[in-house]
């Protein structure tokens, strides 16, 4: 049998609370005094670099930034330490920076844990028991020597909670309800939430245009839009559709004009993201490019 051991790590580095607390943090948790561990120049470079990487992190202005990146602390674990454990209570969120970690999952009780994912650098875990109050839903094991930057509970909850239960609600219903996803568990629509842009175009916009480099994937969130290729009405989409799969895909140029038939709001995702959430979707995303030489055949 498979049996994890690990404890999450106490933190034993000198740490102190800074006096002076914004508005913004004061708003968020009035006990909150922000958590300092003093560090080089060089190491807030590397966290800004991480930080950047990851969407969670998107939305935090400068000042809120700076506050993660004072308290945040560097843990190094070797290849085969297991650094969070399904089932135990979650102490910090953890932020990668160099290495990869296996994420295991044990449903229902059943006694052999299945690997579920890999992470690589500009991933982060251990969310859930924070956001949540609950234990911790996954066990993390480092498949390399791992860098990571460990984030303290009360800063968490100050700075990221709210944001991230934000979207997560905001997207839960609807990307519940999008057919493509259907496949997905729910922790895999809420790590696509997290990365979701929302844009609008008026009616007659052009949201893709035909011949162009793609870097995004879009769902149309609400309105409806069509796709042409050399004029003619190839596709309609309407709330749940997507569109612009294929030149992330396949790394070529749009094939097809979309166009915002009314006032539509759409979701995006960068490249970056789509390769590594929707990845494993490629099959029934590819599927759809006989739909589209079909629909193209019946026009020309
Ligand atoms: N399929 C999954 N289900 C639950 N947690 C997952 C899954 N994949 C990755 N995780 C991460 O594993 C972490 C384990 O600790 P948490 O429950 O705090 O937060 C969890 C998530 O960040």
């Amino acid at each position: 049998m498979f049996e994890f051991q690990v404890k999450e790590r106490r933190r034993r580095t000198l740490s102190f609370r800074r006096t002076g607390v914004s508005a913004e943090c004061r708003a968020a948790d009035e006990s909150y005094v922000p958590r300092v561990v003093l560090k080089p120049d060089a190491a807030k470079k590397r966290i800004e670099a991480a930080l950047e990487k990851n969407a969670l992190f998107k939305g935090l202005d400068k000042e809120q930034i700076n506050t993660v990146i004072d308290a945040v602390e560097e843990e190094k674990y070797k290849a085969g330490d297991v650094i969070v454990k399904q089932g135990e209570s979650g102490l910090y969120f953890y932020l990668l920076e160099a290495g990869a970690c296996e994420v295991w999952l044990s449903m229902h009780n059943a006694r052999n844990p299945q690997m579920v994912k890999i992470y690589g650098p500009g991933d982060s875990f251990g969310e859930l028991a924070l956001l949540y109050d609950a234990p911790r839903a996954a066990t993390i094991k480092a498949s390399t020597d791992c860098i990571l930057w460990t984030m303290d509970r009360s800063t968490f909850r100050t700075i990221l909670m709210a944001s991230t239960r934000k979207k997560r609600n905001l997207y839960e219903d609807y990307l519940q309800n999008v057919p493509l996803l259907k496949t997905l568990d729910k922790y895999e629509r809420s790590a696509i939430a997290d990365v979701l842009e929302p844009e609008y175009f008026v009616a007659g916009k052009e949201i893709i245009i035909e011949g162009t480099p793609g870097d995004k994937f879009y769902f149309l969130e609400e309105g409806t839009a069509e796709a042409r290729t050399r004029g003619a009405v190839v596709m309609k989409y309407g709330k749940g559709d997507y569109f612009g799969e294929l030149a992330l895909l396949n790394d070529e140029l749009r094939s097809a004009t979309v166009m915002a038939v009314t006032d539509c709001k759409v979701v995006s995702i960068n490249s970056e993201s789509f390769k590594r959430l929707l990845g494993k979707l490629e099959d029934i995303l590819q599927r759809k490019k006989t739909e589209y030489a079909a629909a193209t055949a019946s026009t020309s």
